[in-house]
């Protein structure tokens, strides 16, 4: 079994990403929290949607709206707690963070849909199906006053650089750059260490995370965390970089209690980023 220490990660995690570790106010509602929109979800992807909705709210998310363009989904274990309605109706609604692409579609409606959020976001995290529609529908280039961040896997990578997910594997780094110029946005590119990158030259490879987080949706739980801490008003320095390093961490974590690396499955994640993100808390004077 792996070892997990709870305080070599707290002491990271307040080196790299303090905002983290910050207790709640005693005087917080939900509010303080933010509100996060999740829209994706087409036809037989609807556990996508719902995957980074769970994850935003066990991120710490006050809010969290689920809007799925194949609506009503088919029967669905789904956390009550969600505001679950079909997309259209989601996307009018309002919320701090938009969270687009976990199980969407190619189509001309979900073409719609992202460039519809896109006017109205001023936090817009771009994941899988909205990275795919890149290409043939361009996005305006982000306004100074907005935050956009991308998080491809390899062949999301590929098709925005017209390249081959082996190319894009062997040169990350460079990739993970060209594209957060090319967006001036955040850029995560996933897989095994996976490279963060920004338009203003941030530069990390997160080291943490296991082989268990080779399994479907963990992307999709990745996408929900980062709207989270986004959208409890983690400055985008921070919360890309800590969003990832969660995500390693809770799969680690996961595998010291056995439940994996083989046969994790990406819905037992929100439950141990909670889990690790309560150890992460400092209180005054206690740090
Ligand atoms: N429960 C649900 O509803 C779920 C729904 N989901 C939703 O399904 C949609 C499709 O997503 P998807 O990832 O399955 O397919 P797609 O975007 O075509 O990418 C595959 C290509 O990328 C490559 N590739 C990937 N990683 C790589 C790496 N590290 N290193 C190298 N290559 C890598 C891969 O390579 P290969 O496998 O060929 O080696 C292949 O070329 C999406 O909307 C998502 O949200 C899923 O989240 C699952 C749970
Ligand atoms: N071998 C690995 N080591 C560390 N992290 C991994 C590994 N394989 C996958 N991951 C992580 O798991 C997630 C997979 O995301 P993605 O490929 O989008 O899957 P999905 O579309 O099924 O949700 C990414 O955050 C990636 O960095």
């Amino acid at each position: 079994m792996t070892p997990f220490d709870t305080e070599t990660c707290r002491r990271y995690a307040l080196q790299h990403f303090p905002d983290i570790c910050r207790a709640r106010p005693a005087d917080s509602h939900k509010g303080t929290f933010g509100t996060a929109a999740v829209l994706g979800g087409s036809k037989g992807m609807s556990g996508a949607a719902l995957l980074a909705g769970e994850a935003a709210m066990y991120g710490g998310c006050g809010k969290v709206l689920v809007g799925l363009e194949h609506y009503p989904p088919p029967a669905h274990r789904a956390r009550l707690e969600l505001m679950i309605d079909d997309a259209a109706a989601v996307a009018a609604a309002d919320a701090d963070v938009w969270i687009v692409g976990c199980g969407l579609a190619q189509t001309d409606s979900a073409a719609a849909l992202l460039q519809h959020v896109c006017q109205r976001a001023r936090v817009l995290v771009l994941d899988a199906g909205a990275l795919h529609l890149l290409p043939k529908h361009p996005l305006p280039a982000p306004s100074a006053d907005t935050v956009r961040v991308l998080t491809p896997h390899p062949g999301e990578a590929a098709k925005l650089l017209k390249s081959t997910p082996d190319a894009i594997v062997q040169n990350r780094v460079w990739a993970a750059r060209e594209l957060a110029t090319r967006h001036q946005a955040w850029v995560v590119l996933k897989g095994h260490e996976s490279v963060i990158a920004s338009a203003s030259g941030f530069l990390r490879i997160n080291r943490n995370g296991n082989a268990g987080l080779a399994t479907a949706g963990s992307g999709d739980v990745l996408a929900g965390l980062l709207g989270s801490l986004l959208a409890q008003g983690i400055a985008v320095e921070q919360a890309v970089a800590a969003a990832v390093w969660l995500h390693g961490a809770a799969a680690e974590w996961l595998a010291a209690r056995q439940t994996g690396p083989i046969g994790l499955l990406a819905g037992e994640l929100p439950v141990a980023v909670r889990w690790l993100r309560n150890r992460l808390v400092t209180v005054a004077g206690n740090n």
